[in-house]
């Protein structure tokens, strides 16, 4: 659905935030995109979206280069950027002005989301707190029913009980038709939401991989004492103990913790690369 080849791009000539990028995201996932503040992912976000140009390479999304934005791109692409400005207007009047862009918005799902999320319809969007715009927003991009679907941190600024409420919209919004993307550093607030996981450091996607086979290669667990044997590429110290990630030799999944997973990815990055290649190298093989 997103074919993103050799990508390079910078705000500034000697200042890369890409280099030589590659990635390939398919229809059907809700792809977490991670990274350390200025890693480059509300960048990587607005050229999928057609907002920033590459200077070398391309985006392209179902056939369409972003940069273009095409209206058949642009019917099929909701972007909800973490920075956002909303009109005073009634609701229903920025639905009647929004909506037509969309030819597959349902205003019957962007009520249940609204209800969902506790909004009444009548509420002038002046009124509103900026979660609550936030929300509106969540809300319509789903109901757009576009093929892609981009959010910039679309927690923060969320209260607990909306947190559940948008993992639960989101979930029920996923179809094999279309490819969501989300940025956050709040991964604990989309754990069992966000799959695969890619990792954006220094110019680079350093990670891009299934939750299924993080857990078929790695191990999360909660060690008293490290020994010899533990192959152990990242750990943390807390009161219960060392909380660790193993490389996975005993065959049994553990449940994936996605702060860890992102700490031990940025802190060994060399040792996890070369554990998941030789995977992708052992199904090559297979493939043949
Ligand atoms: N408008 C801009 N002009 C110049 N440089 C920019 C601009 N926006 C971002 N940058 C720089 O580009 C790099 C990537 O920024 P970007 O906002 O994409 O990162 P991010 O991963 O989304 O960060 P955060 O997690 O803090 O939101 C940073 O070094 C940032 O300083």
């Amino acid at each position: 659905m997103i074919e993103i080849q050799n990508l390079s791009f910078g705000y500034a000539k000697n200042k890369p935030v890409f280099k030589n990028l590659n990635l390939s995201l398919k229809a059907g996932n809700i792809y977490g995109l991670l990274g350390e503040n200025g890693s480059g992912k509300s960048s990587l976000m607005k050229i999928m979206a057609g907002l920033l140009f590459p200077q070398e390479g391309s985006c392209v999304v179902e056939g369409y280069r972003a940069q273009h934005r095409e209206p058949g791109f642009l019917r099929e692409m909701f972007f909800l950027p973490e920075e956002f400005h909303v009109s005073d207007l009634p609701l229903k009047d920025f639905v009647r002005t929004n909506a037509p862009f969309y030819p597959n918005f349902s205003q019957e799902q962007f009520q249940l989301y609204l209800k969902e999320f506790n909004i009444a319809e009548a509420e002038n969007l002046s009124k509103l707190s900026y979660g609550q715009k936030k929300k509106v927003l969540i809300a319509f991009g789903i109901a757009t029913n576009t093929h892609l679907l981009i959010m910039d941190e679309p927690t923060n600024g969320l209260d607990i009980p909306s947190k559940s409420q948008f993992r639960k919209v989101i979930a029920s919004a996923i179809d094999e038709n279309r490819v969501i993307i989300i940025s956050t550093h709040q991964v604990r607030d989309l754990s069992g939401l966000i799959d695969p996981i890619i990792v954006i450091d220094q110019q680079e996607i350093i990670f891009n991989e299934l939750l299924d086979d993080v857990s078929e290669k790695l191990s999360f667990r909660l060690l008293t004492k490290i020994t010899e044997e533990d192959k152990v590429l990242y750990s943390e110290h807390s009161l219960k103990g060392t909380a660790a990630v193993l490389e996975n030799t005993t065959g049994d999944f553990t449940k994936v913790d996605l702060e860890l997973l992102f700490n031990a990815v940025l802190a060994n990055k060399g040792r996890i690369r070369e554990i998941f290649s030789d995977k992708k190298v052992a199904e090559d093989f297979q493939g043949e």
